[in-house]
């Protein structure tokens, strides 16, 4: 389970600690959730609040989203086609949370997007991509597109650890007609270095000195063995809560897999390209199917922290922690898009599904996700005080700029203007079945051609750019732990089970009362 993380000595509560739960007002989570004929959704209670003896700044956001991976914010995106691909998740983990690229594509395209996200910001980059002094304009430009960057170190042999010759940006071929033109005809040989052995801290000083976009390193015999960018250092200054892996501190990234053979040979590539985390995506995650591949994983890529799922139960959470899941993925058909409980006749409501995983769970020190079902900042706090270490989210996140697809342009409901919206669809649904994952959907033998949909294509109105979203989620969280006088996750998960967090279940009229009410006519801002 998640280390708690200690509230600093000098935030104590400034009532006695005999007083601070001295009145058990409301009803602890073990009353609410634990009638095994009710289920609760996000919607049908509400937490107390708490004593408040620290500011909002102070909340703690960290977290894990399995075993061994750390987030600085419990906010992940879904593995979906209109959710997650290298653009959100760069900018998932540039604010503290995770994305997990969709594998509605081949291989090689997933393996793209996770590139783009592994190679986004690094202190020494050790494998840049290289190019040779023989190698043409075209395949510079290649790079740039497939990746994003410019700025490709020209060595002899056009690999690493071979004699750095020049260095290739932008400004050296944007100008050139022939795309055939050898690099050596145009690179920049000029170069500012370092040598190996340089920390990061001399090697950016050098880059800010020499105003270069880019130091490479050299060994004694002038062999590349790596890059600074100048890139990474503005990044750094902005983004001083990314979430990145412990060794090589490059962005976290998860990717997400099915359970067909084939999904093998798509994980050891994913591994490769260096996911942190991978996700068995399905619905009714207790199959031997599932089963079969965690424990393949476990075998060959022993490394790999492995989130399964989806469950709802404690048996089918048994089941795959069993089986060596460091995390599980909660939530059957809660999902905005999601027609799961009306088709298949199975599900859970949400939050009765993240408690009651959330406890078997944490017996076991795995983290749970709470996913699906979140439509306002509320129901991400609820997924945590309910035991989930982070929520995963589809509609809330879609429609951002950094999601996929383009924005179209509809009138506004009322007819005032025009609003901009972006497609968001369920990986059930007939889109995106027909799209690329049409073959976990057929049924075997006669049927095969018969798809049974799970799911809806929508849209969801522009919020913007996730560089002012996230940080208002991030934000708004920590008001509501703040309110509950809870200063982590962890500690809002102590609190929930030493039953001191209290709830209450809301009637539709208090539903109502808690709602925007007895006006006119309102405006939501953010
Ligand atoms: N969280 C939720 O409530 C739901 C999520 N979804 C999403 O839709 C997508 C697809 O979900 P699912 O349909 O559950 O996908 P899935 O790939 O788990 O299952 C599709 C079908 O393939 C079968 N299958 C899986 N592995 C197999 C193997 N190795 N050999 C033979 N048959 C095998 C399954 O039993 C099932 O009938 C996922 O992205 C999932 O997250 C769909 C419905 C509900
Ligand atoms: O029943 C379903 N049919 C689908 O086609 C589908 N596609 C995604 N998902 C699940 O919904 C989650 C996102 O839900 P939200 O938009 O509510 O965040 C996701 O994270 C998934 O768990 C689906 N569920
Ligand atoms: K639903």
């Amino acid at each position: 389970m998640n280390s708690t993380i200690p509230a600093p000595k000098k935030l104590q509560p400034v009532v006695p600690a005999d007083e601070l739960f001295k009145y058990q007002d409301g009803a602890s989570a073990k009353d609410l959730f634990n009638s095994g004929a009710t289920g609760y959704a996000y919607n049908d209670f509400v937490m107390l609040p708490g004593h408040i003896y620290f500011g909002a700044d102070d909340v703690s956001l960290e977290t894990k989203v399995s075993r061994n991976v750390t987030l600085r914010a419990p906010f992940v995106s879904s593995p979906m086609d209109t959710v997650t691909e290298s653009d959100m998740a760069i900018h998932m983990a540039l604010f503290g949370g995770i994305g997990v690229v969709h594998y509605n594509n081949t291989v090689r395209e997933q393996k793209r997007e996770v590139d783009r996200v592994k190679r986004y910001e690094n202190g020494f980059i050790t494998d840049p991509k290289t190019l040779s002094p023989r190698d043409t304009v075209a395949d510079a430009l290649e790079i740039k597109k497939r990746y994003g960057f410019m700025g490709i170190p020209i060595t002899s042999s056009g690999g690493m650890e071979s004699k750095l010759c020049g260095i290739v940006t932008t400004r050296d071929v944007e100008f050139v007609k022939d795309v055939t033109t050898p690099l050596q005809d145009v690179m920049t040989t000029e170069l500012v270095t370092a040598n190996q052995g340089t920390t990061l801290e001399q090697a950016y000083n050098i880059i800010k000195k020499a105003k270069k976009g880019k130091l490479p390193i050299i060994n004694e015999r002038g062999e590349l063995v790596g890059l600074v960018a100048r890139t990474d250092i503005l990044k750094n200054r902005d983004y001083p809560n990314s979430a990145k892996d412990a060794k090589r501190k490059r962005l976290l990234c998860g990717a997400a897999i099915g359970t067909r053979k084939e999904d093998r040979d798509r994980l050891d590539t994913l591994a490769e390209a260096g996911i942190d985390v991978v996700v068995l995506d399905s619905s009714q995650g207790d199959s031997m199917f599932q089963l079969d591949m965690l424990r393949w994983i476990k075998t060959a890529h022993p490394g790999l922290d492995v989130i399964a799922g989806n469950v709802v139960t404690q048996n089918q959470a048994a089941h795959l922690i069993a089986a060596g899941a460091d995390g599980l993925r909660v939530g059957m058909g809660c999902g905005s898009i999601c027609t799961t409980q009306e088709v298949m006749a199975c599900g859970r409501p949400q939050a009765t599904a993240v408690y009651r995983v959330a406890k078997l769970a944490a017996e076991h020190g795995v983290p749970v996700i709470a996913d699906g079902g979140v439509s306002s900042v509320g129901h991400i706090i609820k997924g945590l005080a309910l035991g989930a270490s982070s929520v995963m989210m589809g509609s809330m996140l879609a429609g951002t700029q950094e999601s996929p697809g383009e924005y179209v342009y509809r009138s506004a409901p009322g007819g005032d203007g025009t609003v901009r919206y972006k497609k968001y669809r369920g990986m059930g649904s007939v889109a995106a079945m027909k799209a690329g994952s049409a073959v976990r959907y057929f049924a075997e033998g006669e049927n095969e051609r018969i798809r049974v949909a799970q799911g809806v294509t929508g849209s969801v109105a522009d919020k913007g750019s996730l560089k002012r979203y996230l940080p208002y989620l991030t934000t708004a969280v920590k008001h509501g732990l703040q309110d509950m006088g809870v200063m982590s996750v962890a500690q809002m998960h102590e609190y929930m089970r030493a039953d001191n967090l209290r709830f209450q279940v809301r009637t539709p009229a208090a539903q109502a009362e808690g709602g925007v009410h007895s006006l006119a006519s309102w405006d939501r801002e953010h």
